[in-house]
């Protein structure tokens, strides 16, 4: 059943062909658990994204105009993988018919291409091009290819536009949002980067039909990751709605994409640097990146998150600042999603070394992102090598 709308649209985020919303609530036997925001397909949502160069996330279906986003610019280099080869030449196309010189550069295919002899190649690439500060760089593909584009562009000429055209579902809500930007190394995962804000970001829903379903599901984790850092309207709708949620052409998926941005674009918009509240978007992210790294990056990285975020639910439960019960749903959430909820054993000595490479650390202090109930991150300073393993041998068993 659905009926009037709950409540003003979140700041910083408005419809911008649709002067009239159609935000309706869903109400069920237990009353309201949620709104599901009623889009036209063809409606278009502009989220702030605030702080000393501001920029607008953009979601919508069939929207591929980057240019409109670079004005100015003579030349735009246009990075993909391989399997976004078609979008990438249609984005050519639309530049050349916008006055500007398109410059297509494929690059090896996921965490593959976020090396930095890929980028060394790239800016051979521009370099011959002849590249100027007021050309652009646009990455379209998932949220390597994007980090990957962005750190391209961070450092040639140190610094021109960018713009992310997030094609996955993780991309979407996370990776092409924030301006992080960079490449692994054999020492770990996005161990070299730079800060380095886009011009604009552009969420095309409808790229997410070709998008497959372990990449879909990928994107799920980090959509649960904002729900039980700040928004657990979003863990309502999952649990809910567990199809619906993953359904690419459905209102839900949207609601969720938008909530998800909406969450990220008020942490960094506050904390660009990362030097506190940003932290929290590293929510079960100390133990996904050690993995990614033991495994070689064969892992997709929401997949990681996902046992991240249970292996860091247990680790609260452990060190007396989480209820049992949110962290049970953390185990829940992720695995009704499809994503896995535990790892190797044998891998204990490798992850715990990894982890004390993590960002967050400071000196041989670890310092994890823990929630202390639903919604209220903080940090858990120095956990013991015990502590740690014990959580850990409740999430391999
Ligand atoms: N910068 C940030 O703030 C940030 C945030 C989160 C994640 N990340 C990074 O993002 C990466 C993970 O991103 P991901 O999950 O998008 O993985 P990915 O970029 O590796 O993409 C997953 C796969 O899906 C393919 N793909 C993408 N869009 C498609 C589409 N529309 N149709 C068909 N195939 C498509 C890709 O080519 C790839 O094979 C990791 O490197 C992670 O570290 C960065
Ligand atoms: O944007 C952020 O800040 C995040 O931490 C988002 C994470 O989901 C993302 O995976 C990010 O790339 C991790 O950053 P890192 O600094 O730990 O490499
Ligand atoms: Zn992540």
């Amino acid at each position: 059943m659905t009926g009037a709308r709950t409540g003003p649209r979140p700041a910083g985020q408005e419809a911008t062909n649709d002067p009239v919303p159609r935000d309706a609530v869903t109400v069920t036997a237990a009353g309201t658990v949620g709104s599901a925001r009623l889009r036209a397909m063809d409606e278009v949502t502009r989220i702030a994204v605030g702080g000393d160069r501001p920029y607008d996330v953009l979601v919508g279906r069939d929207l591929f105009d980057p240019p409109q986003l670079l004005p100015g610019a003579q030349r735009l280099a246009i990075l993909f993988a391989p399997p976004l080869q078609g979008r990438a030449e249609q984005l050519a196309e639309r530049t050349r018919m916008a006055g500007v010189a398109p410059l297509l550069i494929e690059v090896p295919d996921a965490e593959a291409g976020k090396h930095i002899d890929v980028a060394a190649a790239c800016w051979e690439r521009l370099g011959a091009a002849g590249f100027t500060r007021t050309d652009a760089v646009v990455g379209v593909g998932g949220g390597a290819v994007t980090d990957l584009a962005g750190f391209v562009a961070a450092c040639w000429l140190r610094g021109v536009r960018w713009v992310p055209v997030a094609t996955s579902l993780l991309g979407m809500v996370d990776a092409a949002v924030g301006g992080k930007t960079g490449v692994n190394t054999a020492a770990g995962k996005n161990l070299v980067g730079a800060f380095h804000p886009p011009a604009g970001v552009i969420c095309d829903l409808a790229t997410l039909d070709t998008l497959p379903p372990a990449d879909l599901a990928a994107g799920m984790a980090e959509v649960v990751k904002c729900g039980f850092i700040a928004d657990p309207v979003i863990l309502e709708l999952v649990e809910r709605e567990p199809v619906a949620a993953v359904d690419p052409a459905g209102p839900v998926l949207r609601e969720l994409v938008e909530r998800a941005i909406q969450v990220k674009a008020h942490v960094v918009a506050g904390d660009f640097r990362e030097s506190g509240a940003r932290e929290v978007l590293n929510y079960g992210h100390t133990l996904a990146h050690a993995i990614e790294k033991v495994e070689g990056y064969r892992w997709r990285h929401g997949h990681a998150v996902a046992v991240g975020l249970v292996y860091a639910a247990t680790l609260a439960r452990l060190a007396g600042r989480l209820d049992a019960q949110t962290e049970q749903r953390h185990r829940a959430v992720v695995g009704a999603l499809g994503l896995p909820t535990s790892y190797r054993s044998d891998a204990w000595p490798e992850v715990l070394a990894t982890m004390r490479v993590d960002k967050k650390a400071r000196g041989n202090v670890l310092r994890f992102v823990v929630l202390t109930g639903l919604a209220h991150p903080t940090i858990l300073e120095a956990p013991s090598d015990e502590l740690l393993h014990a959580a850990y041998r409740e999430i391999a068993p």
